[in-house]
């Protein structure tokens, strides 16, 4: 990682498209020290949920609300990450926060497809006013293209608002009718990644991929981010966490702490079940 703000030029284009690629965000060594603690990371084995797409093709996910002292936790809580998030959305005058983080683990040739949607589609149900004071943030763990079923956007749909969402077979999925005429005039963004690029997007981007049809897993973390002032009112599993401002570390603290996988007893897991969004 290195020390550099985002420039008023990446703040405009992520304000205007919905979403900014940083390249090279992680160096080669960050990148493969996160990658051998995920593949090796007992925890993160242990709680994956499994999500079946319309086909019944298997995605696997491991999602936790408190970033902690692990790998994940500390890039996650790193200093270039919140100074970049904080500098991409809304209400700068409130601390930024986090509201989860979760493990993607499209395997080669099972990994499943996600439907067309909006995570404040789904962020909505948990009573969170504010959309503009939530993104997405995806480090790509492995390369991510075409052929593994990389992230899918529709450039600048985030402006359109919050779009109907139903369920798609096990997940929830925004109106096949909007996303239709959203396509008729924004442009369909295949965002293809190297490992350690990181792509930053507004919780209303219209989003999706496909599934993994290629012999190459593709795995990455996706860290949620929310502003102090924007309040989940639905939101139990992490009442506190997600208006609670981020513990940030040094930018080297990934590579200099002692750090491994997950602890068990302090992440936070997820489980299927306990989720409204998910329901
Ligand atoms: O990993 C992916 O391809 C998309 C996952 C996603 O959009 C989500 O979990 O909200
Ligand atoms: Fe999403």
């Amino acid at each position: 990682m290195t020390n550099k703000s985002l420039t008023p030029d990446q703040i405009r284009q992520y304000n205007q498209e919905g979403y900014l690629i940083i390249s090279a965000f992680l160096n080669e060594e960050e990148v493969k020290k996160l990658y051998h603690v995920a593949v090796d990371d007992s925890a993160i084995s242990k709680h994956a949920i499994n999500v079946n797409d319309s086909t019944g093709k298997r995605s696997k996910l491991s999602l936790w609300y408190k970033p902690g002292d692990d790998v994940y936790g500390l890039l996650t809580r790193s200093q270039q990450l919140v100074d970049s998030v904080d500098s991409l959305l809304d209400n700068p005058a409130s601390a930024v926060c986090h509201f989860h983080s979760k493990l993607m683990q499209k395997e080669p040739r099972v990994g499943g497809a996600w439907e067309w949607h909006q995570d404040y589609g789904y962020w909505y149900k948990n009573e969170f006013l504010l959309p503009n004071q939530m993104m997405s943030v995806m480090v790509a763990i492995t390369d991510a293209n075409r052929e593994n079923g990389c992230l899918q956007v529709i450039k600048g749909s985030h402006k359109m608002g919050r779009v109907e969402h139903g369920f798609a077979g096990e997940q929830v999925g925004a109106s096949q009718r909007y996303v239709d005429l959203a396509l008729k005039t924004m442009e369909h963004v295949f965002v293809e990644l190297k490992a350690g690029d990181v792509l930053f997007f507004h919780s209303n981007i219209l989003h999706r991929s496909e599934a993994n049809l290629s012999d190459k897993p593709r795995w990455s973390m996706i860290s949620c981010y929310n502003r102090q002032s924007n309040i989940g009112y639905n939101e139990s599993s992490s009442s506190s966490a997600s208006i609670t401002p981020i513990d940030v570390v040094p930018n080297d603290a990934l590579l200099t702490w002692d750090a491994a996988g997950l602890v068990e007893e302090g992440a936070g897991f997820l489980s299927k079940e306990a989720d409204v969004a998910l329901k």
